[in-house]
């Protein structure tokens, strides 16, 4: 066997893809089971794997604890990311914990909650049956309402066909490639610790950007081809689509959330779209203000939502690239603030994604009862949404800070 380059998988090739004792994991605070409590091999079997699932989730949300921690503690972030950085024991743990997740658990049960094919199909119908097309027609009408001018047939005409071309697509934070397998995406996947060899080395916070190629498509997409690992610099406006698939909340501190997005602005193409999912098992109506003050800080940055669907676990928003500048105005405003999660706040909430899938976050009945006392108004303002988003709508305004938005 070809022992790889990356730690991570040649300690899947040494220990084989279920083997988390190798990895010296913190005891496990579980109790054991009663004797003859076993009615089956199968109910073992399941313990066992519900046993090894919390161990290796209990990886992943350790590392997100000790970030934030150090964060409220040291204040320093770029301090903190450095160390971070450095400490490949730790980030070695997380990849392999992480793609064991994905591989042996989350695959088997669906508890991944189908995020990778949620982006999957957004592409889909956006690039490919006319998603982008009816966005800016509505956009055109809008324009031309707003000026009073009657409406051009050209303006809303995107001059892009994604019928016979492959979507350029950039998966940050991509651990284990999991777009590789799609005909339909030329995927460059990057991470600060690739768990395949597929994934580029590459710290997306300290990514630099040059200049866009002026080059045509195919020309784009031999310069990917021949791209170097490590990735330390990208030409601006070269994907189609970027994500961040629990991206986001890795992040200790707001304005990094929001530095992610900036960039993913810069990189994306007009009219290309931004897919981010971020963890969170609570009922959709919960944090509605903290989407909705997502939703203000991502569309400063020249982004308009596309769609939004809050999955058990997880909130799936879209948001698609409508301006080629940046509008956002940092003096004025506290757009970085607004990309805050529960956890900023020194919450006891936990990384829902990596909730053990057996321990529901709230009972069937609670979460109906929460859904009826969920009171929907009308949205603020133009809305580009499809149709689809099921957003919960509180009123919102925009307030200095962030604490207030979430009271
Ligand atoms: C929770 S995992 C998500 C993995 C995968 N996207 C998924 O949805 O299953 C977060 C990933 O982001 C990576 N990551 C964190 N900060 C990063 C950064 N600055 N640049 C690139 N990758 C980063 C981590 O190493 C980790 O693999």
């Amino acid at each position: 066997m070809r022992h790889s380059r990356i730690p991570v998988v040649r300690e899947l090739q040494q220990h084989g893809h279920y083997s988390v004792s190798a990895m010296e994991l913190q005891p496990s605070v579980r109790t054991e089971p009663e004797p003859g409590m076993f009615h089956s091999a199968g109910r073992r079997d399941a313990l066992c794997e519900r046993d090894e699932q919390e161990k290796l989730s209990g990886v992943v949300k350790r590392v997100h604890r000790k970030l934030r921690r150090k964060y409220i503690e040291v204040g320093d972030f770029d301090k903190i990311w450095r160390e971070h950085c450095e400490d490949e024991q730790t980030l070695n743990e997380y990849a392999f914990a992480m793609k064991s997740l994905a591989d042996n658990h989350w695959a088997k049960k669906c508890d991944g909650e189908g995020r990778i094919e949620w982006c999957r199909s957004v592409c889909q119908e956006y690039f490919m049956d006319g998603g982008m097309k009816k966005m800016l027609e509505k956009d055109a009408k809008h324009a031309a309402a707003a000026s009073g001018t009657p409406l051009n047939p050209d303006s809303s005409q995107p001059s892009l066909s994604f019928r016979n071309d492959k979507l350029r697509l950039l998966d940050v934070g991509s651990c284990f490639n999991p777009f590789l397998k799609f005909d339909e995406f030329f995927t460059v996947g990057i991470d600060i610790v690739p768990a395949v060899e597929s994934v580029y080395k590459c710290d997306f916070l300290n990514l630099q950007l040059q200049q866009p190629l002026q080059l045509a498509s195919d020309a784009l997409n031999a310069f990917l081809r021949q791209l170097h690992d490590p990735i330390e610099t990208l030409p601006g406006q070269l994907f189609h689509v970027v994500v961040f698939s629990l991206l986001l909340s890795y992040f200790p501190s707001p304005y990094q959330r929001w530095l992610c997005c900036k960039k993913a602005h810069e990189l994306l193409t007009l009219h290309g779209l931004l897919l981010i999912i971020t963890p969170d098992s609570s009922h959709q109506g919960r944090h509605a203000l903290m989407m909705r003050s997502w939703r203000v800080a991502v569309e400063s940055l020249g982004f308009r939502r596309y769609k939004y669907v809050k999955f058990s676990h997880m909130h799936m928003l879209a948001f698609r690239k409508v301006s080629v500048t940046t509008s956002s105005d940092l003096v004025s405003h506290n757009y970085p603030e607004m990309l805050y999660i529960p956890q900023d706040f020194g919450t006891l909430e936990e990384d829902d994604a990596f909730r053990d899938s057996y321990q529901p976050a709230r009972s069937d009945s609670e979460d109906e009862q929460l859904a009826r006392s969920f009171t929907e108004l009308p949205d603020v303002s133009y809305d580009s949404d499809s149709g689809e988003s099921q957003s919960g709508s509180a009123p919102f305004y925009e307030l200095e800070d962030p604490i207030l938005l979430y009271s």
